[in-house]
């Protein structure tokens, strides 16, 4: 295949893509409607695409092929027709280490700066190392499976037997190359559930009691849900999302993790909803906040690309919102699990300090979970203990 044929390929559907569905559905789509594109056609175009848009906004100045050679050569250790062709004195070192190879990329473009590849550095929360989260961009994450203890050796087994690279990250977690084909690889898709390492995590803050009642109030598709009752079996729980259809998709995941004691409701929290859940009241509610997804951009590097930073504010009025509308539900000494998978200070540690401002909260403990060094996500967490009354309050 020539070097032209693929540029082309490549630059069709860049022009084509203009950053409102994410990247992954985007071509899904752009593909099924080109079916004169064929299998490698569609391989070499979505590992450019990817490698191009994990550049972020660095060396905009310099001519898109030129950055697409140096994108690819930064996030593969393989080479291709385009480092071939625009990088030929690099193309023999495309499998040295991510650091080395930088240095060389700075020797022939003096203008090019990591901190370009994100450019929202001043947003971040405290704690996250800048330069390994800037390098963590050239490198693809893992898809992560949470596994009960009891079925672990199960699936090692399977993995082992199809000859899928894995590694063990904790005794329930395994980490697998992104885009492992897992429903062809283990048999019964009860015994795994799809979930990022970093999200996992944030289960340690969840510390559910049995016979609790839980609200998941942004449940989307269940994923934290599904985590609490792997913690406590013995719980309810009221699951809600604005978006109905999340919600039929919970329903499936439910019935296959086995979680038959909940309740299911369609709720925007923006609302007054005092009719639907005057009677509520909850021992404990997660609220995994919408948000900009920021600690996830490693999946979705188009986001370097295309996110504007006036958009953290609408998510912060968003979060500051739905977190005033549902701790009046929840009981005195009880826990409200506040979540992102952002990274942006604004709307994780300046969230919770406004909810502990203004209501009566306080924070038990908080965390931004780094994922960079796991190849995970980040994700920031905050469990808030709603307070009891004290005897001055009740006289
Ligand atoms: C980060 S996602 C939740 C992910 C989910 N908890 C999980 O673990 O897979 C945030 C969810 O908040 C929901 N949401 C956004 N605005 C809302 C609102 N006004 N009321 C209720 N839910 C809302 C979105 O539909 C989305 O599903």
């Amino acid at each position: 295949m020539r070097v032209e044929h693929q540029v082309r390929a490549f630059e069709q559907v860049l022009n084509n893509y203009d950053g409102v569905l994410p990247l992954h559905r985007f071509l899904f789509n752009y593909f099924k409607q080109n079916k004169q594109m064929g299998s490698s056609d569609r391989r070499w175009a979505s590992r450019y695409l990817y490698s191009y848009f994990r550049l972020g906004k660095a060396l905009s100045k310099v001519d898109k092929l030129k950055r697409l050679a140096v994108a690819d050569f930064l996030c593969h250790d393989t080479t291709s027709l385009v480092i071939a062709h625009y990088l030929p004195d690099l193309e023999q070192s495309v499998n040295l280490l991510l650091d080395d190879k930088i240095a060389l990329i700075k020797k022939v473009y003096q203008s090019f700066k990591l901190e370009e590849v994100f450019t929202f550095e001043a947003e971040l929360s405290e704690g996250i190392d800048k330069e390994e989260f800037l390098r963590s961009f050239f490198i693809q994450p893992d898809l992560f499976i949470r596994v009960q203890e009891t079925h672990i050796q199960s699936i090692i087994n399977q993995l082992k037997a199809n000859h899928i690279d894995f590694k063990e990250v904790s005794p329930t977690t395994l980490a697998l190359p992104n885009g492992t084909k897992l429903e062809q690889v283990i048999s019964d898709a009860r015994l795994y559930q799809i979930q990022d390492f970093s999200s996992q995590k944030t289960g340690a803050y969840f510390e559910p009691n049995k016979y609790d009642y839980w609200w998941d109030c942004c449940a989307a598709s269940g994923g934290k849900s599904i985590l609490l009752h792997s913690l406590e079996p013995k719980i309810e729980l009221l699951v809600s999302d604005v978006r109905e259809n999340s919600l039929n998709n919970l329903q499936e995941r439910f019935q296959l993790a086995g979680i038959k004691k909940y309740h299911l409701k369609v709720i925007d929290l923006l609302q007054k909803n005092d009719q639907i859940l005057h009677h509520y009241e909850f021992d404990g509610v997660l609220l995994d906040a919408p948000c900009s997804g920021a600690g996830t951009w490693g999946r979705t590097p188009e986001m370097l690309n295309f996110f504007e930073k006036y958009k953290i504010e609408n998510y912060v009025k968003l979060q500051k919102a739905i977190g005033a509308s549902v701790i009046k539900y929840l009981k005195l000494g009880k826990p409200l699990i506040y979540m992102t998978c952002s990274v942006f200070k604004a709307e994780n540690e300046d969230v919770v300090d406004y909810l502990i401002k203004n209501f009566d909260l306080t924070v038990e403990r908080m965390e931004l979970i780094k994922g960079y060094n796991n190849k995970a996500d980040s994700m920031f967490v905050a469990r808030l203990v709603k307070n009891k009354l004290t005897l001055q309050d009740q006289a």
